[in-house]
C-alpha cells in the first residue's frame, strides 16, 4: 500500500486527492492541515468546497472512506526523505498510470515542467486579454466582440476556446502564474520578456477599470448613494471560489464613488476582500430598489432570471451592465433597461459617454 500525504487539502489538494483515492484503490491518502473542521469536512457529507462532479466522486468513495479519513495536525517528513533514492517523477507516473494512458503522461526536466505550467496559464490569460482589448475597440467602432471572436476562432490555428470577452479574468492562478513568469524573466536578465507578459495583466486591470467607468459615466457621472446590485461574485461560474475575482475590483471601484452595494451569488460566500457591502441569498432581493445591476459571473442561473420582474422593482431609469455577455441586450432594452454589454454595439444612451480608463 502506497501512502500519499496531502499538505493543505483545499481547492487543489482536496479534489486531486479525492480522484487519486477513487482511481487508485491501493493508495492510502492522508490529509494534513491546520483546520480540524475543514479536514473533517472531507470525510463528511458536506464537502468544504463546491465543484461540479466532486460530490459524485465523494459519494463513490463512501465505501472506502477509511482511505481518506486520517486527520493529523503536523507531519513528519522522515518517510519522504527515505524515498529520495527513487525518482519522484517515476513514482508520480505510476500513480497517474492507474487511469491516464501512459503516452499521455509527460515527463520533463524540472524547469521544463515549471515553465510549461506557467506558460500554459500565461497563454490562456493572454487570449482573454487579447479578446478584451478587442472588446474596447468593438465598442468604439460598433463591431460585436462575440461575432469577431467567433470568426477569429473559426481559424483552426486559433480555435474557439477562451475567447469570451469579460469584465476581466480572475482566480488564484492566472495573475499569480504570470507574475511568477515575470519574476523568473527578471531574475534571468530578460526585462523585455518580463515587460511583454506584464501587459497581459495591465490589459486585465484596464478592462476592470473600464467597466467601472462605464457604470459611473452612464449613471449621470456618479453612483454616490445609489444602490448597485452585483449578480455573481465568484471568479467564474460553477465555483464558490472568490479569490482574486474581478468582482472585488469592480466593487472597490464603485465603493470608491460611495455606491451602496448588494451582492448575490448562487454559492454561499462572504466577501472579506470588500467591506461595507450587503450579501443577499436571492437575485430579486439584491436588485429590489436598485438603480443599476452588474452581472460579473457567467452563472447559467442569470440567463433564466425574470428580468421584467427585476425591472419593475428597480429605480428608473434602470441600468444593466453585463460584464459576461450572458443576457440578450435587445430583449432587455425592449423591457426598458438601459443596457451595456462588454464589446457589443452601444446603447444610444451610452454612445456619447466614452469610458476612459
Ligand atoms: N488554485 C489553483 O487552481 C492552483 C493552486 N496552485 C498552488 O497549490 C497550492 C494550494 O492551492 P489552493 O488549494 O488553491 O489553496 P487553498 O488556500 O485553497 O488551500 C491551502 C490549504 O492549505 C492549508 N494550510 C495553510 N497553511 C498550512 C500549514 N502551515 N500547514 C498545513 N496546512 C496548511 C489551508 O488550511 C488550506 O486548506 C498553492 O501553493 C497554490 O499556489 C497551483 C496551481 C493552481
Ligand atoms: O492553474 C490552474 O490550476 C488552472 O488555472 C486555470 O483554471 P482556473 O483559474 O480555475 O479557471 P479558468 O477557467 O481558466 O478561468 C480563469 C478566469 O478567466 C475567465 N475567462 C475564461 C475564459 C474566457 O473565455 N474568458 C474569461 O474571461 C474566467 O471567467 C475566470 O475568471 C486554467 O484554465 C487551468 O488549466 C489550470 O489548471
Amino acid at each position: 500500500m502506497v501512502k500519499i500525504c496531502c499538505l493543505g487539502p483545499s481547492n487543489v489538494g482536496g479534489p486531486t486527492m479525492a480522484v487519486i483515492a477513487l482511481k487508485c484503490p491501493a493508495i492510502e491518502v492522508v490529509f494534513v492541515g491546520i483546520s480540524v473542521a475543514r479536514i473533517a469536512a472531507w470525510s463528511s457529507n458536506v464537502l468544504p468546497i463546491y465543484e461540479p462532479g466532486l460530490d459524485d466522486v465523494s459519494f463513490s468513495l463512501k465505501g472506502q472512506r477509511s482511505k481518506i479519513s486520517s486527520i493529523q495536525i503536523g507531519c513528519s517528513l522522515v518517510d519522504v526523505k527515505h524515498q529520495r533514492a527513487r525518482k519522484p517523477s517515476r513514482t508520480l507516473k505510476e500513480v497517474y498510470a492507474n487511469w491516464v494512458p501512459e503516452d499521455r503522461i509527460l515527463t520533463t526536466n524540472l524547469w521544463s515542467a515549471e515553465l510549461s505550467k506557467l506558460a500554459a496559464n500565461a497563454f490562456l490569460a493572454q487570449r482573454i486579454s487579447s479578446v478584451n482589448a478587442i472588446s474596447a475597440l468593438c465598442e468604439a467602432t460598433g463591431a460585436d466582440v462575440a461575432e469577431v471572436a467567433y470568426a477569429v476562432g473559426k481559424d483552426t490555428r486559433i480555435g474557439p476556446k477562451f475567447l469570451n470577452a469579460s469584465v476581466g479574468f480572475g482566480g488564484s492562478c492566472f495573475q499569480k502564474d504570470i507574475l511568477n513568469l515575470v519574476y523568473i524573466c527578471e531574475c534571468n536578465g530578460l526585462p523585455e520578456v518580463a515587460h511583454y507578459w506584464k501587459q497581459v495583466i495591465k490589459i486585465n486591470d484596464y478592462q476592470k477599470t473600464r467597466f467601472v467607468n462605464r457604470v459611473v459615466s452612464s449613471m449621470f457621472n456618479t453612483v454616490s448613494g445609489k444602490k448597485i446590485a452585483i449578480l455573481g461574485f465568484a471568479f467564474k461560474k460553477d465555483t464558490g471560489d472568490t479569490r482574486e475575482t474581478a468582482a472585488i475590483d469592480v466593487c472597490k471601484g464603485l465603493l470608491g464613488d460611495k455606491a451602496s452595494i448588494s451582492i448575490y451569488d448562487p454559492q454561499p460566500m462572504s466577501p472579506t476582500a470588500v467591506k461595507q457591502v450587503t450579501v443577499t441569498w436571492d437575485a430579486y432581493e439584491a436588485t429590489r430598489g436598485a438603480h443599476g445591476v452588474c452581472i460579473l459571473t457567467e452563472w447559467d442561473e442569470f440567463k433564466q432570471l425574470d428580468y421584467k420582474k427585476i425591472y419593475d422593482n428597480m429605480q428608473k431609469p434602470a441600468f444593466l451592465f453585463d460584464g459576461r455577455n450572458v443576457v440578450d441586450p435587445e430583449k432587455l432594452r425592449e423591457i426598458g433597461f438601459i443596457v451595456y454589454s462588454i464589446g457589443k454595439p452601444l446603447d444610444a444612451w451610452l454612445k456619447d459617454m466614452p469610458a476612459v480608463a
